[in-house]
């Protein structure tokens, strides 16, 4: 199990610098929301993570492994797994072939690392088996065989977390999850999340708006502003420091 690492992680859009030196380590295990206003860089800095965004500055380290050079597609075998809204899913594909890929994608990707996992991996049922349990766990297995350019938008952001499950990263990297879902669709995910944070192996980052989700699971918040770590710490100190209650939630000023 490896600590992510962001050091002095920067980006400038012309003048504007979107992020701003941000020095960050996330412990497997661990659950941290990333909160701050609208425009405060949380995105970028998911997409300096990820590797969707060139750096302007700093590194990106997971364990050992500087990270700030690689791809998009090299940070993900290395084991960095985002869901993105959509980009990731297989339209024309039925709901199980996505998530077989998916599964497939992962036992190639634990081929590369050298991990002895054939014996279980070249199994057909075994792998079936891994994508029943997925679908089972996301609630999707009664549309299995649908096409995914037929399903509602919600399943399809359920689909592009099952996905993410598949590929069994060791970092996930939720970008507002639930939004846009309905009240049925939205407990779904979050049960999932909840269950990944009591395995209590993965590191968690969870970008977030509504306040009682992050409330309810995140060990640690992070506080962006104006693309700077402002605040750092444990939920309730967080939300009771001033910068929050002001910057954030705005109370500070309602109340004035
Ligand atoms: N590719 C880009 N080119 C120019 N400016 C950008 C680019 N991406 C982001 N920005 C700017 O960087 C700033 C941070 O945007 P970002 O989307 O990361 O904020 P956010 O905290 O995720 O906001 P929200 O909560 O609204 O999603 C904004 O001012 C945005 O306009």
């Amino acid at each position: 199990m490896s600590r992510l690492v962001t050091e002095n992680l920067t980006v400038r859009f012309g003048g504007h610098v979107a992020v701003n030196g941000v020095s960050c380590s996330f412990e497997p295990g661990t659950l941290t929301a990333i909160v701050g206003p609208n425009g405060a860089g949380k995105t970028t800095y998911f997409n300096l993570i990820s590797g969707q965004l060139p750096a302007s500055a700093g590194t990106v380290h997971l364990g050992d492994r500087d990270l700030s050079r690689l791809p998009a597609s090299g940070r993900t075998r290395a084991g960095l797994g985002r869901a993105f809204q959509l980009t990731n899913l297989f339209p024309r594909l039925t709901v199980l072939e996505n998530v077989r890929l998916a599964v497939q994608a992962a036992r190639d990707g634990a081929h590369r690392r050298g991990l002895n996992l054939w014996s279980v991996w070249s199994d057909h049922a075994a792998l079936r088996e891994r994508a029943d349990a997925i679908l089972a766990d996301i609630a999707l297995k009664d549309k299995e065989h649908e096409l995914v350019a037929n399903l509602p938008h919600g399943d399809q952001r359920k689909l592009e977390v099952a996905m993410l499950m598949a590929l069994e990263p060791q970092v996930f990297m939720f970008d507002e999850p639930t939004a846009g879902m309905n009240a049925a669709e939205a407990p779904v995910i979050l049960d999932l999340i909840r269950r990944l944070k009591a395995d209590r192996t993965k590191t968690i980052l969870l970008v977030e708006h509504k306040m009682d989700v992050v409330r309810e699971l995140a060990d640690r918040i992070i506080v962006l502003h104006n693309g700077t770590l402002v605040a750092d710490g444990d939920p309730a100190t967080v939300i009771a420091s001033p910068i929050v209650q002001e910057a954030y939630l705005g109370v500070a000023k309602e109340a004035a």
